[in-house]
């Protein structure tokens, strides 16, 4: 079931069109992010879920109930909407019980109920005990935790996040992320994050909406976004791509595309992912296999938990493709290249926006 629907959303600033018919969905209890380069419009989207902007023209439903369409403008206050901001933007004059309390509705501020389900919500996000401590005493991401449980005190429809782990340091964002994934999914809640980082949209997401230009050009879940994507441009945005020019008969300079690749009439470019060049020392490789392709190691980026190696391909006009693998190979040796899962091929005039 669906708990956000968009549809048909465009927004324009001037003369400038920032959202362009915009259709999206996020399915109740899933969490949705919103990927794309800065500037695609992103945030704009965001806003008008959050109510703080109103779209030009279009609708927007959370849980069933129109928020804003023709003649329909519910103001952020009453969408029963939770927002973590990029900064946790915490109130400084308030302890961590008092901003998650601030969540909730005056009624309820009684204070033994309200100390109950702050409590709860500390839990929930891994800092049980800091009723009493000062956002200032806080780390970074301590702070996104508690500005998290305040979003989802009251119980919203919707949570929204906007690029949330943007000013944590890298050590930091990766156990932050899983901490916030795992509070979301034990509260129980439909999630809509922004981010520009692809690494954290596919660890994070239920499903990965692919914004360019204004538009949503990809939503699916992230394995797919990743491994068999609609466009070129949409390959490139999600992770490091080896590029080759295919004929319409599926040879490249890697030798013949598997046969169920979808190759272009005319021909065009066949994407892989870099780890999908599976290498082997040349001479142990056997012998007798028709395609093989033999390079030279060019150059080695070790990364600890794997490594990226520059290869040149034989011939004058061969080319250097890039391979990750986890065991390092030698500078200047030579390797067999084997292709390995699917292959998408994209006609060579398609920019996929
Ligand atoms: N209030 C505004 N007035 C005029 N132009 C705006 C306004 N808000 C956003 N824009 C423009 O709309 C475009 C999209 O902005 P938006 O913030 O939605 O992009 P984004 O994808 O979130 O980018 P980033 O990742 O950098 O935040 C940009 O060109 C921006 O300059």
């Amino acid at each position: 079931m669906s708990s956000v629907q968009i549809r048909a959303v465009n927004k324009a600033f001037g003369a400038h069109r920032v959202l362009r018919d915009v259709d999206f969905d996020v399915r109740e209890g899933d969490l949705s992010v919103l990927l794309g380069p800065s500037g695609c419009g992103k945030t704009t989207l965001l806003r008008i879920v959050a109510g703080h902007l109103a779209p030009d023209s279009g609708t927007l439903q959370v849980g069933g109930r129109t928020l804003a369409g023709p003649g329909v403008f519910v103001s952020p206050e009453r969408r029963g909407i939770g927002i973590v901001p990029q900064d946790g933007a915490l109130f400084p004059h308030l302890d961590v019980a008092g901003n998650i309390a601030f969540g909730l509705p005056g009624r309820l501020r009684r204070k033994a109920r309200t100390s109950a389900r702050v409590r709860e919500l500390l839990d929930l996000v891994g800092l049980p005990g800091a009723e009493d401590l000062p956002p200032s005493q806080l780390s970074g991401g301590q702070q996104q935790r508690v500005a998290l449980a305040r979003a989802l005190a009251p119980e919203p429809q919707l949570v929204l996040l906007d690029e949330p782990f943007s000013a944590l340091d890298a050590a930091l964002r990766g156990a932050v992320r899983a901490d916030v994934r795992h509070a979301l999914l034990a509260a129980g809640a439909t999630a809509l994050m922004v981010t520009h980082d692809q690494e954290e949209a596919l660890s994070m997401a239920d499903s990965v909406a692919v914004m360019q230009g204004g538009r949503i050009v990809m939503h699916d879940a992230p394995a797919n976004v990743y491994s068999t994507p609609t466009s070129l441009e949409v390959a490139r945005f999600v992770g490091d791509v080896v590029e080759l020019p295919v004929s319409a008969n599926g040879e490249t300079a890697l030798g013949p595309l598997p046969e169920d690749s979808n190759v272009p009439p005319g021909g065009g470019i066949a994407v892989l992912r870099p780890e999908q060049l599976v290498l082997t020392p040349a001479l142990a490789a056997p012998m007798g296999s028709a395609h093989a392709v033999v390079a030279t190691v060019a150059e080695v980026e070790y990364f600890g938990h794997d490594t990226l190696v520059a290869l040149d391909l034989p011939g004058a006009s061969g080319g250097r493709v890039l391979a990750r693998c986890a065991r390092p190979p030698e500078p200047g040796s030579r390797v067999r290249i084997d292709i390995e899962g699917p292959v998408s091929c994209y006609a060579t005039d398609s920019s996929g926006v």
